[in-house]
C-alpha cells in the first residue's frame, strides 16, 4: 500500500470501533451464561471473530448483523465438545482468556494459532492452571500452542502473577469460576479491569480489594446484554495523529476512559498535547466520553512504571509522537512488548528508523530524540495491526511516499481503519 503525505490537518468527529477487550469478554460472558444476550458495538476485527468461532465450534448460537451480536447462552454445562481443534487465530487474548475456560470444561479440546500466535509464550497461564489441576498439553511442555485440554477438575488457589498481564489474572479468574472453592489473584501492578467489572454484569459476584481479586468456583452466569464503548487503543492512532499534524482539530466520540486504559492520554498531556476529554456516561461500570484534540508542540518525557500496563499497547503509536517532541523521550519497564504480535520493541525501532526517526531500542523499551522530520520509505507492518497503523500515521508527516508492506493486519484490530483515516482527511 501507498500513503502519501497530507498537507492539510485532520479534522471531524469520528467514532472507533468496539474496545476489542470488552468485545472479547462479552462474547466468552454471553456464551456461557443462560439466556439470550445482546451485544452492541461488538469489534468485527478478525481477533474477535475468533472468539466467536470457538463458541460456535462448541454449539453455542451466535447470530451477527455487523457490529450487533445474539448470543443464545444455554449455560456452561450445554457447551458441547467441539470435533475440531478450536483456531484462535492471531489473537494472544482469545488464546490466554480461552485457556482458562477449556481448562475447566469436562471435554476435550485442542487449540492452535497463526504463526505469530505459536511463538507467543502460553506458560504464563498453563503453569497456574496446571497448578489448579488441569491436564494441559503442548508444544514445548505447553509453553507454546499448539495446545491441548482434557477433562480434570480444577481446585481453585491463590496465585501471585508474575507479570503484569490482565489476560493472566483473567485466564486464572476464569478457570476459577469454573473451579471447586475460592480463587484469588495477586497482581504486581494494576491491569485493565474489565474482567472483574463485567463479571457482576453477567450474575457472577468477584471481590476486588487493592491488588486482591477472587471468584467463587460454581457460580453460575446470566445473560445481560452489553454497550461496547470504543476502544481508546484504536482512538490513540488518531489522537496522536491530529497532536502532531499542522491544523487538526479531532473529536473522537463515545470512547472508553476507564481508568485502567487513559494512559496514552495522560501520557500525551505531559508532552504538551491540546488534549479535553468529557466524559458523558456511565456504560456499566465503564466510563465513556469524548476525546478533543488539537495540534500542538510536544516535547519529551520519561515514562515508567506503574502507567505502562495502562498504555501497552498504545506504545508504538506514543513512539511515533516522541519523534515529533522536543527533546528526549524513554520508555521503560515495557518488556512485556517483546512478546506482543511481534516484538515491538525491534518493530517499532526498525521501521521508525527507515522514516529517518532517531531511536534506539533498549532491553526494556527505547529512546527517542526529537524532532526529527520523517522521510517517505518502504515499511514494513510485520504482520503487526499496531505496527502498521503506526506506519500509516507517520506517513502523514513524511516528506515523500511511504510503502506500507502488510497492511492487511490492520484488519485484526480494526477493519476501517484506513476509511476512518481518510474521512479525517477530508476537507
Ligand atoms: O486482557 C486483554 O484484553 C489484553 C491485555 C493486554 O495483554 P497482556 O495481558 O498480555 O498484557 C493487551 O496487550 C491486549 O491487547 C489485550
Ligand atoms: C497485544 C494485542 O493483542 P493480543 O494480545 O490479544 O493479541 C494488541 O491488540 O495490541
Amino acid at each position: 500500500m501507498r500513503r502519501k503525505p497530507v498537507s492539510n490537518g485532520l479534522t471531524g468527529n469520528l467514532r472507533v470501533p468496539g474496545d476489542k477487550s470488552i468485545s472479547h469478554r462479552s462474547v466468552i460472558f454471553a456464551s456461557l451464561a443462560e439466556g439470550k444476550s445482546m451485544i452492541r458495538g461488538f469489534l468485527d476485527g478478525e481477533d474477535c471473530l475468533r472468539t466467536v468461532e470457538v463458541f460456535r465450534n462448541m454449539g453455542v448460537r451466535i447470530d451477527r448483523e455487523g457490529t450487533e451480536l445474539t448470543i443464545h447462552g444455554r449455560g456452561v454445562n450445554a457447551l458441547e465438545e467441539p470435533v475440531v481443534p478450536l483456531y484462535f487465530g492471531n489473537s494472544g487474548t482469545t488464546a490466554r482468556l480461552m485457556s482458562g475456560i477449556l481448562a475447566g470444561l469436562p471435554f476435550f479440546t485442542t487449540a492452535y494459532g497463526d504463526d505469530s500466535l505459536s511463538n507467543r509464550p502460553m506458560d504464563r497461564v498453563v503453569q497456574p492452571l496446571r497448578q489448579m489441576g488441569a491436564s494441559i498439553y503442548g508444544r514445548e511442555d505447553g509453553k507454546k500452542l499448539p495446545l491441548a485440554f482434557d477433562n480434570s477438575a480444577l481446585q481453585g488457589i491463590t496465585y501471585e502473577l508474575p507479570v503484569k498481564s490482565a489476560q493472566v489474572k483473567s485466564a486464572v479468574l476464569l478457570g476459577g469460576m469454573l473451579a471447586e472453592g475460592k480463587t484469588t489473584v495477586i497482581e504486581k501492578g494494576p491491569t485493565r479491569n474489565h474482567t472483574e467489572t463485567m463479571l457482576p454484569e453477567f450474575g457472577v459476584e468477584v471481590n476486588k480489594t487493592g491488588l486482591e481479586v477472587s471468584i467463587e468456583g460454581g457460580q453460575r452466569l446470566r445473560a445481560s446484554d452489553i454497550n461496547v464503548p470504543g476502544d481508546i487503543s484504536s482512538a490513540a492512532f488518531f489522537i496522536v495523529a491530529a497532536a502532531i499534524v499542522p491544523g487538526s482539530n479531532v473529536t473522537i466520540k463515545q470512547v472508553g476512559l476507564n481508568e485502567t486504559r487513559n494512559g496514552v492520554i495522560q501520557v500525551l498531556e505531559r508532552m504538551g498535547a491540546s488534549i479535553s476529554v468529557t466524559i458523558t456516561e456511565y456504560i456499566g461500570k465503564e466510563p465513556v466520553g469524548d476525546v478533543n484534540v488539537q495540534s500542538s508542540s510536544l516535547k519529551g518525557c520519561v515514562f515508567e512504571g506503574e502507567i505502562i500496563a495502562n498504555l501497552i499497547d498504545e506504545i508504538p503509536i506514543l513512539a511515533l509522537a516522541a519523534t515529533q517532541a522536543e527533546g528526549e523521550t524513554v520508555i521503560k519497564d515495557a518488556k512485556e512488548l517483546k512478546v506482543k504480535e511481534t516484538d515491538r520493541i525491534i518493530a517499532v525501532c526498525d521501521n521508525l528508523r527507515v522514516m529517518g526517526a532517531e531511536i534506539t531500542p533498549t532491553e526494556d523499551g527505547m529512546i527517542i530524540q526529537g524532532p526529527t522530520p520523517l522521510c517517505g520509505g518502504e515499511v514494513t507492518s510485520v504482520g503487526d495491526h499496531r505496527i502498521g497503523m503506526m506506519e500509516a500515521i507517520a506517513s502523514l508527516i513524511t516528506d515523500g511516499e511511504v510503502v506500507i508492506h502488510r497492511p492487511e493486519s490492520i484488519n485484526i484490530s480494526y477493519p476501517g481503519f484506513f476509511s476512518d483515516l481518510d474521512f479525517l482527511l477530508e476537507k
